[in-house]
């Protein structure tokens, strides 16, 4: 598809009764729509509870719902929703999925694009990578792409797993691995703040700043989410992917172009030049917090291990903040300090 094209697809979110769905996807699809960004597209909803299709778009109208907003727009806009009750885990239930597809295809003239959005936490993304492929899901006559925000497995190991798992269903070029922190605005600014202002550049090293200070602190607790963020915590779910990219963009070397491939080399050479952290010096970088029960805006919040499906010994950590360490020759001792936390005073993203 030609960049100037506006996108024809069906689009299947699984994990479309969650928070990503919610708070992220359905007002960004919204976005898209009022711009009148999206061509032809149909939304099918994937999740376990029972709920009717009308039940979905209510649901879908309720997170987009702004000030000044019309009805109109908005009854248009969820019509195109589709939910289907299904447990990702049960084989059966992707024959049933694969026809509403190809109905819904066919009904709204998507020329066989797919678009397949994981939101759901990450031990399904293999599992449903692999069945779109056994039950044919991914046998499109158009583009077909894998959307997968995170976390990519939870160590090396596993991240391999996972992408082996993956790539037997989709081609690289299909597989869209995003972080959405790279589309915030401020983050986006750190390149034309670097790399297009003649008066930043020299200064960007070591002689000139004595320490780079990245913190993302929410206000919002774990909400309903408490069964994944337990096997997450903020380490997981903030540090190694959102928290470091933006350490990543902060400390790289001018790319030689502004290319995806010659970013992500420059990234790369940024994370083989960080002090790796041994077991007894942990301590002495990291701290890990856990919030308690308190008020937040005069309104009584609860503990974390008072939260719905979280255990109530967890350990689990919502508060993060560390010292990281770059030893090359521009950031060599210039510590790079990050935090992130739930239940935080204040939401702000900062750098
Ligand atoms: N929330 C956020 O801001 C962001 C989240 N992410 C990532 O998105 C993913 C999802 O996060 P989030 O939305 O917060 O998680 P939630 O726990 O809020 O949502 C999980 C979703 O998965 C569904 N689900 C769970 N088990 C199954 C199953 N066996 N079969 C079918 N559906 C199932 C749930 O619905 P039901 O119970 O009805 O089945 C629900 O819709 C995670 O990987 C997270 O890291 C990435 C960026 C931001
Ligand atoms: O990836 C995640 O990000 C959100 C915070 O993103 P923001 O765009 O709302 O700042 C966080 O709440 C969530 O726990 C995490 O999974």
């Amino acid at each position: 598809m030609a960049q100037t094209e506006k996108p024809t697809a069906l689009i299947m979110i699984f994990g479309a009764t969650g928070d990503l769905a919610k708070r992220k996807l359905f007002p960004s699809l919204y976005k898209l729509f009022k711009k009148e960004k999206l061509d032809k597209f149909a939304v099918v909803g994937v999740a376990r509870r029972s709920l009717s299709n009308e039940e979905f778009q209510l649901r879908v109208k309720e997170s987009v719902k702004e000030n000044g907003e019309t009805e109109a727009d908005i009854d248009k806009f969820v019509s195109k929703f589709y939910y289907h009750s299904h447990d990702v885990t049960d084989s059966s239930s992707y024959l049933a999925l694969g026809k509403l597809a190809e109905e819904l295809d066919s009904h709204y003239g998507l020329n066989g694009n797919r678009i397949f959005y994981m939101a759901m936490a990450p031990e399904f993304f293999g599992t449903i990578a692999e069945h779109l492929k056994k039950d044919k899901l991914t046998d499109v006559s158009g583009f077909k792409r894998l959307v997968i925000e995170k976390p990519f497995g939870h160590d090396l190991e596993s991240a391999k797993v996972l992408n082996k798992q993956i790539r037997k269903a989709f081609s690289e070029d299909e597989i869209y691995r995003i972080d959405h922190y790279l589309g915030k605005e401020m983050v986006q600014n750190i390149e034309v703040i670097r790399f297009a202002n003649a008066m930043f550049e020299p200064l960007w090293n070591n002689r000139y700043i004595s320490n780079i200070q990245v913190t993302s602190s929410e206000t919002l607790g774990v909400e309903e989410r408490g069964r994944y963020y337990e096997k997450s915590g903020a380490l997981r779910d903030m540090v190694q992917n959102h928290m470091l990219q933006m350490v990543s963009l902060l400390a790289m070397e001018p790319p030689i172009k502004l290319t995806t491939d010659e970013i992500r080399s420059e990234k790369v050479r940024v994370f083989r030049a960080l002090r790796p952290v041994k077991g007894e010096e942990v301590n002495e970088y990291f701290v890990r917090g856990q919030y308690d029960q308190g008020s937040m805006n005069e309104t009584d919040v609860p503990a974390y291990r008072q939260e719905e499906m979280v255990n109530p010994e967890s350990n689990t950590e919502t508060f993060v903040a560390g010292k990281l360490m770059i030893d090359n020759f521009r950031w060599a001792g210039v510590p790079f300090y990050i935090r992130t936390g739930k239940r935080m005073k204040l939401s702000q993203q900062r750098l």
